[in-house]
């Protein structure tokens, strides 16, 4: 089995390992500690997810929806899928250099996705146009799409930023 195609009983440790040529992406040192609703506990029961970036500096992360992600039984709620795309693509945006919100977030649910298993996120941004970053990304393990998304990303006003 792979990281990525391998269940997990809540609890038990996850292989959250990248692909080969993948490098660790320290989102905190970046972003600071806000992200804390989808990455803020590696430990926990909820989402565990770890950042990386391949050679290209693409954004990509191994995410594990654990229990409490659970909506159709056995199976990630919409809104937790909606939660990982928003934090990941918005991050793709940060981690190419623009300080942004996101402004629209358009997802395609096209398959359940079993709870406790590692899937992976990766990411693309497709274009920039003034303020407008676009991201796309895509959420999948092994052949299977479970969601894909189109991220629009508007970089904050200067009287905007903390
Ligand atoms: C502060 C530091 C935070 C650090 C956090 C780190 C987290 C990192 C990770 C992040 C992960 C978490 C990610 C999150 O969860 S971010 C949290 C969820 N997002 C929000 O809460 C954003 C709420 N919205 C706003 O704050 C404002 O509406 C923004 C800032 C987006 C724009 O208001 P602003 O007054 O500034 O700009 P503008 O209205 O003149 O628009 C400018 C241009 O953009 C176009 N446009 C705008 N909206 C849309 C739309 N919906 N569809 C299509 N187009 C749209 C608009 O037409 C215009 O285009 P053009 O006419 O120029 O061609």
């Amino acid at each position: 089995m792979t990281a990525s195609s391998e269940e997990h009983a809540a609890g038990a440790a996850v292989d959250l390992s990248g692909a080969p040529d993948w490098t660790l992406f320290d989102a905190p040192s970046l972003v600071g500690d806000s992200l804390r609703f989808v990455s803020g506990q590696p430990d926990g029961d909820r989402f565990r997810v770890r950042y990386f970036r391949d050679a290209e500096q693409h954004l990509h992360a191994r995410i594990w929806f654990g229990p409490e992600t659970e909506g159709p039984p056995g199976h990630a709620h919409g809104g937790a899928v909606a939660a990982v795309m928003d934090e990941g693509l918005g991050l793709a945006a940060w981690a190419a250099g623009y300080a942004i919100v996101v402004g629209n977030l358009n997802i395609s649910f096209r398959a359940m996705l079993p709870i406790q298993k590692v899937v992976t996120l990766e990411s693309r941004v497709v274009s920039v146009e003034g303020r407008k970053i676009m991201v796309h990304g895509r959420l999948f393990c092994g052949d299977t799409l479970f969601a894909e998304g189109q991220c629009l990303c508007i970089t904050i006003k200067k009287e905007n930023q903390s």
